[in-house]
């Protein structure tokens, strides 16, 4: 059954009870004259009963989970049998005790599961907003980096340094583009193994994260050509930290198919350039990609 027929079906049986009870109300109690009956006890009950029903609306037809509803749906159900049972002592003296005692146990018992409904609605609210965030993280995470290395990805590399070279210029900083090519990477995956040399690349990525800054966008732009991006950075500091990211990935240690560790020596070229004042950051990865090629 659906949440939609449920809910309809949830209102039909509270309308149903309210019926009979004002019919067993009416057999079994003393009707006042109506002279007698007191307007604002019943203006107040009226209101108490109305608010009830529309509670009982939005509960039935609320969009969580069946759970959570049927317990705000049934709690809402009682307050408003409870409200109806308070509207009905307006015209009725004397009504049977049973229906007192029903009547007096559904305003409480309606209560009690409304309050732990809403609760069972925050934890969900609050699951519902913590499973949202990291499938966020995921989504942003999948579009922005590559899944080997944790590096970001070209489109991310290409999307963003341009303006932050743009706005180094504006300040008169310069940048640096570094390139890397993992050139023995072929040889790993023929005489290793290609989990080697998946292994092989993922770890130069940790080097590379490990050696860069807040600010710096570390990415992987082909199979085997990564690149380093350092806004407001000199040749001499690039020279080093270059320098520091090749000695240190010289020699890595990776797991074969068998799990065994054993110790790759990575051959890699790399090429340094500083932006020029107004150069576009296209011209500088040509000049970057360019010097890579000569010297692998
Ligand atoms: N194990 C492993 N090897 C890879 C991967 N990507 C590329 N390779 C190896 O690197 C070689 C070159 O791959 P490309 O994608 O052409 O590399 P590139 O960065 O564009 O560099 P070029 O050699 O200039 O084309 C491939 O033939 C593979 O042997 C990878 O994700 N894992």
């Amino acid at each position: 059954m659906s949440n939609y027929s449920l809910a309809v079906l949830a209102l039909l049986v509270a309308l149903l009870l309210c019926l009979v009870w004002t019919a067993s109300g009416f057999a079994a109690g003393n009707i006042h004259p109506i002279e007698a009956v007191d307007p604002i006890a019943l203006t107040r009950d009226l209101a108490f009963a109305t608010a009830c029903f529309i509670l009982l609306a939005l509960a039935t037809f609320l969009p969580v989970r069946r759970s959570i509803a049927s317990v705000m749906a049934t709690g809402s159900g009682l307050l408003f049998v409870g409200a109806w049972h308070l509207l009905l002592g307006n015209f009725v003296d004397d009504l049977p005790v049973s229906l007192d005692i029903a009547g007096a146990f559904a305003l409480p018992t309606g209560a009690g599961l409304m309050a732990w409904g809403l609760f069972q609605l925050g934890r969900a609210y609050r699951l519902s907003r913590l499973l949202l965030g990291s499938y966020r993280k995921i989504e942003h995470s999948l579009s922005t980096k590559d899944q080997l290395t944790q590096l970001f990805n070209r489109r991310y590399f290409y999307s963003n340094c341009p303006e932050l070279l743009a706005s180094c210029q504006k300040h008169n900083e310069t940048c640096i583009l570094i390139s890397f090519l993992l050139e023995n990477l072929p040889d790993i995956n023929r005489e290793e193994g290609v989990n080697c040399g998946d292994a092989a690349l993922s770890e130069l990525g940790r080097v590379l994260l490990n050696n860069t800054r807040h600010n710096d966008i570390a990415a992987r732009l082909g199979g085997r050509r990564l690149a380093l991006f350092l806004p407001n950075t000199d040749m001499a500091s690039a020279r080093q930290i270059a320098q520091r990211i090749l000695s240190l990935a010289e020699h890595v240690q990776v797991s074969d198919n068998e799990g065994v560790r054993r110790v790759l020596s990575l051959r890699i070229a790399h090429s340094i350039y500083e932006s020029k004042p107004e150069e576009e950051f296209e011209s500088l990865v040509q000049r970057t990609q360019a010097a890579l090629n000569q010297a692998a």
